[in-house]
């Protein structure tokens, strides 16, 4: 059996996969993302730790003397500040935060042509600015730390009491050079961070060190079991089902992203990312959409409702949600905008409206988002999109996201694909030979419908982009 342990930005899912890769079990456990002050967003580390011990000790069951290996993904771009044994200086800045909007201009003054070779847009929420925000607020702790690691990246120093950095993570923190497939060490020194504490780099299906004594105990598995170095969530979900390059995947989570599976390295192209795969030669280019089940799971809590209550007031509403809007940059939006500063809500409310509009128009305004990226990265309407994530799971949410992107939505057989992911990596380290392909295959397909309710939906299209248009200017005030 191998592990795949998804420490995503919401919850750990812990996931258990025979050799041919059937899913045996999965558990996951929740914790919480915080915003101490506007515009941010942390998570603890130890409450990481605590949901990881506990999700590994529900799933394992009898199984743990089967376990071969384990795999990691995780929530991508975070910083965990911490000293050589793992411990945490702070909380965990996320992907999320936005308080490094003025270390942007860093960036400004490095030439060119070492942005160029980042091929990404420079944007809040990567460990690049937010390290700069670390040495600029916080230079004591910046000065003590040992290590600046990504979330799966601290967790296996967790496990294994070994830091390495691997390339589908590394290469979303505005800190790697994509073009030699390395740390920018010279972007790096132009911007005055401390290289060193970025942790060396090895391939994602490597065997990046070996579960410690204390980590085993605590887990209830034995020590020395091989720990992949892994991979960021997107590229380990990429891998789980089976994307290969031309094909579109989108995934749905606290986030979600549009991705598109390449063969050779993309060109850069505004409010568009381009990542490293899992493999060792392959990337992806990516819409990514800030606010998606953080901003449903915002307007539920909002609403006092529970899931369940959430999607059935959604269901009462008529399509348009009777001319009411609701966006959802909650954190600010990444593609289409790039817009930091940018802020959610409903827009339009009046006397006739009731907690189903507010409930209906909070699905159609993340569903009218992810349309927006999915522009952006295909210019087109995509014929088919693969769908992933644990956002992604209700039947009438899936065809709303059908109908208003018009695409036919791909559903696979793996519930948690970053974890499927993870665990194919686990399996190639432990055998040294490469991941094997996934055998997910395709359960069902949703089909856009074009009935009478499409006017509905492409009104509150167009009433979406307006009201983004129009605050923008109100937003850059804030
Ligand atoms: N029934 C649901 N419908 C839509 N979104 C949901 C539902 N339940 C949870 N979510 C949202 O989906 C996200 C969890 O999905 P998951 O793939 O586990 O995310 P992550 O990898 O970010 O932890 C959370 O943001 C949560 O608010
Ligand atoms: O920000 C990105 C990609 O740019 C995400 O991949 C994050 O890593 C969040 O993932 P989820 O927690 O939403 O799955």
């Amino acid at each position: 059996m191998y592990l795949g342990l998804d420490l995503g930005t919401a919850s750990v899912k812990a996931a258990l996969f025979d050799a041919d890769g059937r899913l045996a079990r999965t558990v996951a456990r929740a914790y919480d993302v915080r915003a101490p002050m506007p515009n941010q967003a942390e998570s603890d580390p130890q409450a990481w730790w605590i949901a990881v011990g506990q999700a590994v000790r529900t799933l394992l069951d009898d199984d743990a003397k089967s376990v071969h290996a384990l795999g990691l993904s995780g929530q991508m771009h975070g910083v965990v500040l911490c000293d050589a044994e793992g411990e945490a200086l702070r909380p965990a800045i996320l992907w999320a935060d936005a308080r490094s909007t003025a270390e942007l201009r860093a960036y400004d003054a490095v030439p060119d042509v070492r942005r160029t070779e980042l091929r990404n847009p420079i944007t809040t929420g990567m460990a690049g600015p937010t390290l700069l925000w670390l040495r600029q607020h916080e230079a004591s702790l910046y000065g003590r730390a040992r290590f600046a690691l990504q979330p799966k990246d601290w967790l296996r120093l967790r496990l294994t009491g070994e830091a390495f950095a691997e390339p589908s993570d590394a290469s979303g923190t505005l800190l790697y050079d994509l073009e030699r497939d390395t740390w920018h060490a010279a972007l790096v020194e132009a911007l005055g961070l401390r290289l060193d504490l970025l942790a060396p780099l090895v391939p994602s299906s490597a065997t990046a060190g070996f579960l410690s004594s204390r980590a085993a105990k605590y887990l209830g598995l034995p020590s020395g079991l091989p720990v992949a170095a892994g991979a960021a969530d997107t590229a380990a979900a990429l891998l789980g089902t089976g994307i290969t390059a031309g094909q579109l995947q989108l995934t749905i989570g606290t986030g979600a992203q549009v991705v598109r599976a390449e063969a050779s390295l993309p060109a850069s192209r505004p409010a568009l990312h381009v990542f490293r795969s899992s493999n060792h030669e392959g990337w992806y280019t990516l819409a990514a959409v800030q606010n998606a089940g953080l901003a449903l799971e915002w307007a539920r809590r909002t609403l006092h409702l529970d899931w369940t209550e959430f999607y059935e007031a959604a269901q009462q509403s008529e399509p348009g949600a009777r001319g009411l809007t609701f966006l959802p940059y909650m954190t600010g939006d990444r593609t289409p905008h790039l817009d930091p500063q940018a802020r959610g809500g409903w827009i339009g409310a009046g006397l006739e409206h009731d907690a189903s509009h507010l409930a209906r128009s909070a699905f159609e305004g993340v569903a009218l988002s992810i349309r927006d990226a999915v522009r952006l990265l295909t210019s087109s309407t995509p014929g088919t999109l693969r769908l992933a994530g644990g956002g992604s799971l209700h039947p009438w949410w899936r065809q709303l996201l059908a109908d208003i992107l018009q695409s036919v939505l791909e559903i696979v057989d793996v519930p948690v694909a970053s974890a499927y992911g993870a665990a194919l990596l686990a399996q190639a380290a432990e055998t040294g030979r490469g991941p094997r392909t996934s055998i997910v295959s395709v359960r069902s397909i949703i089909e856009p419908r074009a009935d009478a309710h499409m006017q509905a939906l492409a009104d509150a299209t167009e009433r979406f982009s307006a009201a983004y248009t129009a605050l923008r200017p109100w937003f850059s005030r804030r």
